[in-house]
């Protein structure tokens, strides 16, 4: 993780000191361009700067975050209000979002706002609750200290509204901006070409104040398809940084005196402007949030089949692997001599280079069972098994076990000199392992081995060369038994 990461895990100390500077500086921006010179706030800032602290560090330290934007909040409002108004005032904003954070968190809401479900209980929270809660009790401290003629009612939906647009929209992009983990986005060709009609579009529509192109009206609810491209596109982050910057656009146009939304009363105006930037919210942050969720759970779904084809094929290797060795010597069984001797057959008949195959009976292992027991005779098979493994390790030799007491192995390219040698090795081997057998002529365990070489000829078949072995291994046998034959 590096340091950027860790900064926004808990807060550091530099953190205290720039968020009552943004949260200052968001008042005063919010006075500058989101209030009417009627004193209406269109869209109100400061409280999501708040917010977004707490939810970004779950609530750590959140009393002293608390403190800190009460003050900056209290000293921008002395600017605009009587001081006893500017704190009442402050003290509000506090409520408001500490309601609001309090109520997510009970929800159970992840405080990052990555997921549909959070966004649904955020905006239950905050907007409809926390400010509205926040709007009763304001409207009634500038009904009475401040001597408005605005209804009652009217303050209420203004603060209400300018406070619920503030902690929609940045809220989602100050999280957004914080965090550290988000997707890279991956362009198509038709993005560069979108984001230049947006730009041009907004262009148009914010230079023309309003106006019309032709009969056009050039109003800003223009721009609504272009966000919801961008939502479907980029992602929460620029989503919410467009929505930012439409609403802010709107906002000033507002607030210099001009009227986006057609030559209508200031106070109609700034309801469709709250209106407009409300819609932009659900459609942009909304989809936004939508589309990141389903593109998280899409990357999930995709490392999980990749995990279950990973087991499935580790599966499917170890059965591989299971249905081609012996159970009971742990080397290769029939089933694979079978694919591996017609393999190498092929391949020395196709580069008539030699085959070396041996066939190994185990000498009175009948008598062997009857002395020791099944079970010894068990052990003693494996200890041959192993000798084998030991003895037949060049690369494409292999040694199974043919069935009962009976081993085989194959030596591509091994002419009768060497498969001779490599047979007397193992026998000798054996015998040198010393496992004592009573009713053995020769007090130890033995072995026989028929060994057959050919360079396989178009009339020469697998089967022949399985015989030559088998009838050499017999020789052996009748010969007394501990020896090695070459096929005649
Ligand atoms: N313990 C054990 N014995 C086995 C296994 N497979 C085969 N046998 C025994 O191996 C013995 C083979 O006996 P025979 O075919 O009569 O041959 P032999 O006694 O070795 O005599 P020669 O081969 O003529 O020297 C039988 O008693 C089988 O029961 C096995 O997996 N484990």
């Amino acid at each position: 993780m590096n340091n950027t990461n860790r900064a926004w895990e808990s807060p550091r100390w530099w953190f205290y000191i720039l968020l009552p500077l943004v949260h200052f500086a968001s008042v005063k921006l919010t006075f500058f361009c989101a209030v009417t010179p009627e004193n209406e706030v269109v869209v109100w800032l400061p409280n999501a700067v708040l917010l977004a602290a707490l939810m970004r560090f779950r609530g750590q330290r959140g009393w002293l975050m608390a403190i800190l934007t009460f003050c900056s909040d209290t000293f921008a409002n002395m600017a605009v209000f009587t001081p006893a108004v500017a704190v009442q005032l402050s003290v509000i904003n506090l409520i408001e979002v500490a309601v609001t954070y309090l109520l997510m968190r009970r929800a159970g809401a992840s405080s990052d706002l990555k997921r549909v479900e959070d966004l649904r209980k955020f905006t239950i929270a905050g907007p409809l609750i926390g400010t509205l809660l926040a709007s009763l009790m304001a409207a009634a401290v500038l009904k009475t200290q401040m001597a408005t003629g605005t209804p009652y009612l009217t303050l209420t939906r203004l603060w209400w509204f300018g406070d619920a647009l503030g902690m929609m929209i940045y809220a989602p992009l100050l999280l957004a901006l914080t965090q550290t983990d988000h997707e890279p986005v991956r362009l198509h060709k038709t993005d560069a070409l979108a984001v230049l009609v947006i730009v041009v579009l907004a262009g148009v529509i914010f230079s023309t104040y309003g106006g019309a192109i032709n009969g056009v009206s050039m109003t800003p609810t223009l721009l609504l398809p272009m966000v919801l491209y961008i939502a479907v596109r980029f992602g929460t982050r620029w989503t919410a940084l467009t929505v930012a910057l439409v609403s802010l656009a709107v906002s000033i146009m507002l607030t210099s005196g001009n009227r986006p939304f057609g030559d209508i009363s200031v106070h109609l105006e700034i309801i469709h402007a709250q209106e407009f930037i409300l819609t932009l919210c659900i459609v942009g942050i909304g989809f936004s949030i939508l589309m990141d969720e389903l593109r998280v759970r899409e990357r999930g779904l995709e490392a999980r089949v990749r995990q279950r084809t990973h087991e499935l094929e580790d599966s499917n290797s170890k059965l591989a692997t299971l249905s081609q060795t012996d159970g009971l010597t742990g080397i290769a069984n029939r089933r694979r001599f079978d694919e591996v001797f017609a393999a190498e057959w092929s391949r020395a008949g196709r580069s008539g280079q030699s085959l070396a195959l041996a066939m190994l009976d185990v000498d009175y292992f009948k008598a062997y069972n009857d002395t020791y027991g099944h079970q010894c005779g068990d052990d003693c098979l494996r200890a041959i098994a192993n000798l084998l493994g030991k003895n037949v390790r060049r690369v494409g030799d292999l040694a199974a076990r043919y069935g009962g007491e009976e081993f085989a192995f194959i030596a591509p390219m091994t002419d009768s000199h060497s498969a001779l040698g490599i047979a007397e090795t193992i026998r000798r081997a054996l015998e040198q392992l010393n496992l004592p057998h009573a009713a053995s002529p020769f007090h130890v365990v033995t072995a026989s081995i028929g060994v057959a070489v050919i360079i396989p000829g178009k009339s020469d078949t697998p089967q022949g060369l399985l015989q030559m072995a088998d009838a050499a291994l017999y020789q052996a046998k009748q010969q007394g038994r501990n020896q090695v034959v070459l096929a005649g």
